[in-house]
Formats: C-alpha cells, structure tokens, sequence
C-alpha cells in the first residue's frame, strides 16, 4: 500500500497541467491532442478560476476579435494579462497568435485587446479569406528535431491564417513559408513569411496542428511548460528535450515521408517541396 501511494504521489508530480482557452474556436481539438500526451492533464479555460492551477495555457485558432470581444465581456482581458505576466508558457495559434502580438495590421475597425508579450507585428487573413485556406507541408524546424520521430515536414493547415511579417530580436524563427511568384506579387516582391516562432516562454503558429495527427508541435509545448518547471530555459537549437518529455513521447508515428494523413483533407494544396 505504502509503495503504491509513493508511485502515485511520483506520478502526480509529473503530471502537467494545460489549459486551453475555451471561449471560441478550435479548442476541443487541442484538448484532445494534449490528452493523448503521458502526463498531461487538459482543460478548458472559460473564467478567471480556470487559471488557477495552469502550468501552461493555449490560446486556440478561431476568430481574434470574436475572441477577444468574448473574454473583454466575461472580464477575462486582465486575468489574462497578469497570468502571462508570470512569464508561464503560452502557445498561440493562428488567432492565438495574434492575441500574442504586440503588433497586428488588417484588424477590424476599432482594433481588437491584444494579450501581447510577443516581440511581432503580424498581418491578420495574411493568406486570404476563408475559401484561400489550404495545407502545405513545410520542414521540421531544426528545433524539433531533437524529437527525432515522424516525417521531415510537418502538414500545416493555414484556415484565414496570420502571417508574421516583422519580428523582434528575441524572437527565434522556427518555420517559414515561402511565398510563390504569384503571392510574392502582391507582397512586393517578400519572398517569404514566418509561420512559427518562440520567445522566451512564448510559442506562435500561423497554422493548425490540432486539425492534424501531428503531435510534435503539442510536444514541443509540453516540453517547454517541464523546462519552465525545472526552472530551464527554453530549449535552443541543438538542445535534447527534457528527460520527463523523453519519457512522455510516443515514439510510433503512423505517418510515413510524403504520404498525406487520412484525417482532415479539407483544404486544396500549396506544397512548398
Ligand atoms: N483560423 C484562425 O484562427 C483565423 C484567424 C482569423 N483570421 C482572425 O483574425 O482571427
């Protein structure tokens, strides 16, 4: 008995908490990917209580200002602000990141409250309204790579995604898309955007790794609330991942190089081969 409530008292221990912000948006889906992540504990984050025992907080893709209206409403802005203020992870994604961003251009008239934090200006529906969104596989950045597991790109749903035209210098760019010929027309000759970044215990993406299989982006995360828990630094180019996200990784990945999982093919195609 005594050895039994030591293995659970060890196992708690370990176990992480994120919460996800639930007030709009695809929040269910990264509740799920976190849920089949060893050690981790999800739940939705609707009301100032919810923040309480975090060690990690997502703020999901959906609509900015919509979001940004609702937790304005329920009195969620301040709570936010001075959650983040600890300077605990957060993970944006597509509206998420631009929650995250100190700067935003293509907002609604009258603008939208930014949680802010992140050193980027980024440019709302940057690739288009809802009927341009499309998937494209893109490298694994080099920073995952300590998770050597899984395909060398990653499928990522851009659905009216942000991009980020402008970042800070500490911000570390993790992935980029390259712009075509015809995009790079009207961009003034860009050739290409930043679609993932990290600062300090900041994570942002453009795009949606929730509507995939993909979990390496959802590890990535975890590993960086375990860091901030050893009170780490964020990983950097190079570095293993911590030993309890070792122990926590799947190591089978059903996907195979270049084969499209069979989960949401809902969008046409812009692969950047
Ligand atoms: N999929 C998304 O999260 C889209 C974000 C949307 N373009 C916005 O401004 O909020």
């Amino acid at each position: 008995m005594a050895d039994g409530s030591a293995n659970l008292d060890k196992a708690s221990e370990d176990q992480i908490c994120i919460g996800v912000l639930a007030l709009q948006g695809a929040f269910r889906e990264h509740i799920a990917h976190f849920r089949k992540l060893p050690g981790v504990t999800a739940t939705e984050v609707k009301k100032k209580e919810d923040l309480k025992d975090l060690d990690g907080l997502v703020i999901p893709g959906g609509e900015s200002t919509t979001m940004a209206l609702i937790a304005e409403r329920w009195g969620l802005i301040p709570e936010l602000r001075s959650w983040a203020k600890g300077g605990r992870p957060i993970w944006g994604t597509c509206a998420g990141l631009i929650f995250l961003a100190d700067r935003a251009s293509g907002q609604k008239e009258g603008g939208q409250a930014l949680l802010g934090g992140l050193d980027c200006k980024v440019q709302r529906n940057f690739f288009g309204a809802q009927i341009n969104s499309f998937e494209s596989q893109l490298p694994v950045p080099k920073q995952l790579q300590p998770f050597e597991h899984g395909p060398a790109k990653y499928r990522a749903m851009f659905i009216r995604a942000p991009a980020i035209m402008e970042a800070g210098p500490s911000v570390e760019i993790l992935s980029e898309y390259r712009l075509s010929a015809e995009e790079q027309a009207v961009t003034e000759g860009r050739e290409c955007v930043a679609v993932a970044v990290r600062s300090k215990q900041l994570l942002a993406t453009s795009f949606h790794p929730e509507l995939t299989e993909e979990l390496r982006w959802h590890e990535t995360f975890v590993d960086m609330v375990r860091r901030h828990q050893q009170g780490d630094k964020p990983g950097v180019n190079g570095r293993s991942p911590s030993s309890a996200s070792l122990n926590s990784m799947s190591s089978q990945r059903s996907q195979s190089d270049g084969l499209r999982p069979a989960d949401m093919p809902v969008y046409g195609t812009r692969d950047r081969l």
